[in-house]
């Protein structure tokens, strides 16, 4: 079952991460690609990631800057699946 991190625990986690910082109950990261293009095809790719997970990211789109923003929504807080999903999007980028 899916329970909220303690304050530590997510810090904690959150430092394994790539680029990923805490703000509140979120975990964030903001990535520039080559092109507008290039931004929505990672957007594309991510939404494949987060379907098959069915954990979804906040995501801000502006022009060549991507702002992806992952919480628990149903628990209110960060959870190991938020965890599990950003190092998916971590690693989709390294090959990107
Ligand atoms: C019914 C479905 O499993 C839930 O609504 C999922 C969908 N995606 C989700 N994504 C996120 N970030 N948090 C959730 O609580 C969540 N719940």
């Amino acid at each position: 079952m899916t329970e909220l991190l303690s304050d530590s625990a997510a810090d904690e986690a959150v430092r394994t991460l790539s680029g990923w910082h805490r703000e509140a109950e979120t975990i964030v990261r903001t990535v520039e690609l080559p092109s507008f293009p290039a931004a929505i095809e990672v957007v594309d790719r991510v939404a494949e990631l987060a379907e098959a997970a069915d954990h979804h990211p906040d995501i801000d789109i502006r022009w060549r800057t991507l702002t992806f923003r992952l919480s628990t929504h149903y628990l209110g807080g960060l959870t190991e699946r938020d965890f599990a999903l950003a190092r998916q999007i971590d690693a989709l980028l390294a090959a990107t």
